[in-house]
């Protein structure tokens, strides 16, 4: 939202590449050092700045048809998510939302499972807006008490599906990789914002809490009231630090807003991860990074489906502005501390109706 961007910046991870990568290098304490990663975290500094969104690619350069000339370049090695994995996730969820209703509503989400299972289409409400997506909700594991009175309502386990077979043990994996690629992006993040690598580590997000929704989104055509709504996500901003989008490669539905208001389609670049970065980013940057809203709409005639990772704060993380982001944005601190749990279960009461 900080500019009036026309489209969403890519970062590409490949092989072959002479630059040394962020990724290769994310445990190395001198990363920094690296000009390959020098220009990878000026590259992720800018598309922050102007977007708070980007893709990650993980395909080799010659299969991707876009221009090289808007790319930040990140080797290969070291990402740790096949792209056979990121499709089989987006296959299995659709297996998973062609069962009939009563199949699905076997692992319904309500406050008694800590918020976490399936929900039908308009059940998701944002901004008072009945959402048209159905979605599976997952967070990290809170046992009872752990932090808190403020962490109940989501107390509890994931609501896994039995059918198909494979899916929770796939999506264990996968939301295992997602963390390890997030906390290296991170990193990247981390010295982007005059940072050490660690400063968003430790007691900010050295044991990072995740959300992880699963979702669908019926085509026009799929028999569902679009009286009402046709918005399949309304407008919103994403609670914690990075957000990985695991999109359908061939429906374009995914809008991010910029400064002038206008919508920019976030369009599927198969082999990518869309990544935005969401609102406890934006108050560790001082507001040098935005938290951009976004929406989707699903217009064409097909089920589109996304996977969607949220890599958080530790959940009881008091997070406030960075000194060296206060000194780079005018020497005022524009935030006060927020408790990212708090912020986090705030937003998910307001968004289901008992
Ligand atoms: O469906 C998408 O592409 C994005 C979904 C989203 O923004 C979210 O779940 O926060
Ligand atoms: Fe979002």
């Amino acid at each position: 939202m900080a500019t009036d961007f026309k489209s969403i910046p890519l970062i590409v991870a490949f092989h072959g590449a002479d630059i040394s990568p962020l990724l290769a290098n994310w445990d190395d304490p001198n990363m920094a050092e690296d000009k390959g990663v020098a220009e990878v975290v000026r590259q992720l500094d800018q598309a922050c700045r102007e977007a708070g969104f980007f893709y990650v690619i993980s395909l080799t350069i010659s299969s991707a048809s876009f221009s090289i000339r808007q790319c930040i370049v990140i080797k290969q090695k070291g990402h740790g998510i096949p792209d056979s994995l990121v499709k089989e996730v987006r296959s299995v969820t659709r297996k998973f939302f062609d069962l009939p209703y009563e199949e699905k509503t076997k692992i319904k989400l309500s406050a008694a499972t800590g918020y976490r299972g399936y929900q039908r289409v308009g059940e998701n409400i944002t901004k008072g807006i009945p959402d048209m997506h159905e979605a599976i909700d997952c967070y990290r594991e809170v046992k009872q008490g752990m932090y808190g009175a403020f962490s109940n309502p989501l107390e509890g386990c994931n609501e896994w599906p039995t059918n198909p077979p494979n899916f929770r043990h796939l999506m264990e994996v996968y939301i295992s990789l997602c963390t390890d690629l997030s906390r290296k992006i991170m990193r990247g993040i981390a010295l982007a914002l005059g940072g050490s690598v660690d400063e968003l580590e430790g007691k900010r997000a050295g044991d990072p809490f995740w959300v992880f929704r699963i979702i669908g989104y019926p085509g026009v055509s799929c028999g569902h009231d679009m009286a009402n709504s046709d918005i399949g996500c309304g407008a919103h901003t994403d609670y914690g630090l990075l957000t990985l989008v695991n999109q359908d490669d061939d429906i374009t539905a995914l809008q991010v807003r910029n400064l002038s208001g206008e919508w920019i389609s976030a369009v599927p670049i198969p082999g990518t991860f869309v990544c935005n970065i969401g609102d406890m980013l934006k108050i560790l940057s001082n507001g040098l990074y935005e938290s951009t809203l976004h929406r989707v709409i699903n217009k064409s005639p097909k089920y589109r489906v996304c996977v969607a990772y949220f890599y958080e704060p530790n959940f009881n993380a008091a997070i406030e502005p960075l000194d060296v982001c206060i000194e780079n944005s005018g020497g005022t601190k524009k935030f006060e501390a927020a408790v990212y749990g708090k912020h986090l279960v705030s937003k998910i009461l307001t968004n289901f109706v008992d």
